[in-house]
């Protein structure tokens, strides 16, 4: 496997194999994709915000426990406390961490880490982190990711992987760059992406197992994700219930239907096309993932602050931009704040 791997990045000529990858944030995401791509014969660090974490993944490795059931060995990998990083990185970096832990503190690492330029793949849902990020950071390259992928962090060196899903990775403002209307698969020859960088790490992803996408359209599909955490999230959340217990009863139904029909008038005003139309999709969501705690019901139960102001609260910000009102998304953002 690593050698097939490794003779197709030669093949297409990428100096990425020989390149360090860093995956900041050892939750469920970064365990999933440093595992991943380390089990795929890439070279990866993961920079944790503890040094237990480090410690626990340098001494055992990474276990991904697949859809299956089946718990794949553990896959050996470099872990530094991200206190301990030192110098400028120069292989990618994947961002795993929450929207509430962007801080003053990692901006400044992050700094430090990409010398003022690289380039920084983001995989946070919600928005405004982008331009959080872009201001923090002048001069970095900033690479959107959205991913409908589940994992679930087990244990600080163990991951469960509970749903399939894909990774889109867009440019910003590549509407402007790229008139292309749709979103391309990487296979596809009308894959018009111009950033072979880009193009070169979405290839390692799918070598590494997942289904990757080059986005022209990256903000439309951002509100459709958002469209779908702003109904599930917090509902979940303030009720406790997994997400297939969402739509199980004609209160939580209406509740759920009241607040998606809200957010879609906000979104549709904010340019997510048709979105009045996707209910089905976040009843699609619902059954597709009816055992998962959401992110937001996990931080809760956890006590850790939540992406609320991200998801919710962003839609309140829409929603004000556009002169229209956003009362249910108001009243969710209070009630998860004030738990
Ligand atoms: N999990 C999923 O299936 C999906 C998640 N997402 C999005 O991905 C993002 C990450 O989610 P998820 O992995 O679930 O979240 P987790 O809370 O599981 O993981 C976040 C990780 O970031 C670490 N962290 C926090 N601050 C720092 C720091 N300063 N330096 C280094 N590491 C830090 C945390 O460390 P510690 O544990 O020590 O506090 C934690 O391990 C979120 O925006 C989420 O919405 C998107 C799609 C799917
Ligand atoms: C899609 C969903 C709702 C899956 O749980 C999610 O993205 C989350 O929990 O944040």
């Amino acid at each position: 496997m690593l050698q097939s791997f490794q003779k197709s990045i030669t093949d297409k000529g990428c100096c990425l194999a020989m390149s360090e990858w860093a995956v900041v944030g050892g939750g469920s995401l970064g365990l999933l994709l440093a595992g991943k791509l380390a089990a795929a014969g890439c070279r990866v660090v993961l920079w944790t915000r503890t040094s237990e974490q480090a410690e626990r993944i340098e001494a055992d490795g990474i276990a991904i426990e697949e859809m299956s059931g089946v718990v794949s060995q553990p896959v050996r990998l470099r872990a530094i406390p991200i206190s301990s990083v030192k110098g400028i990185h120069e292989g990618p970096i994947l961002l795993t961490v929450k929207q509430t832990a962007l801080d003053s503190e990692l901006y400044s690492f992050l700094r430090l880490a990409t010398g003022g330029a690289g380039r920084i793949y983001l995989f946070q849902n919600g928005v405004g982190h982008v331009e959080k990020l872009a201001r923090a950071l002048p001069g970095t390259t900033l690479t959107p990711a959205i991913t409908t992928e589940g994992a679930l962090r087990l244990g600080p060196s163990s991951v469960r992987h509970t749903g399939k899903g894909a990774i889109w990775f867009g440019v910003v403002g590549a509407a402007e760059l790229l008139p292309m209307p749709m979103t391309t698969g990487i296979d596809s020859e009308n894959a018009l992406f111009a950033d072979s960088s880009v193009r070169n790490v979405a290839e390692m992803m799918k070598q590494a197992g997942f289904t990757v996408f080059l986005s022209n359209e990256l903000e439309k599909r951002v509100l459709r994700k958002l469209l779908i955490n702003s109904v599930i999230n917090p509902l979940t959340a303030l009720l406790r219930i997994p997400n297939g217990q969402l739509l199980k009863t004609p209160e939580r139904l209406s509740l759920a239907r009241e607040l998606f029909d809200e957010t879609a008038k906000v979104l549709e005003r904010s340019g997510l096309p048709d979105a009045a139309n996707a209910w089905d999709e976040v009843a699609a969501v619902c059954e597709a993932t009816a055992t998962n705690l959401s992110s937001m019901l996990q931080d809760v139960q956890a006590g850790r602050a939540t992406e609320i102001d991200a998801i919710n609260g962003a839609v309140c910000r829409l929603a004000e931009r556009n002169g229209l009102e956003a009362p249910l998304n108001a009243a969710v953002t209070a009630l998860i704040k004030a738990l």
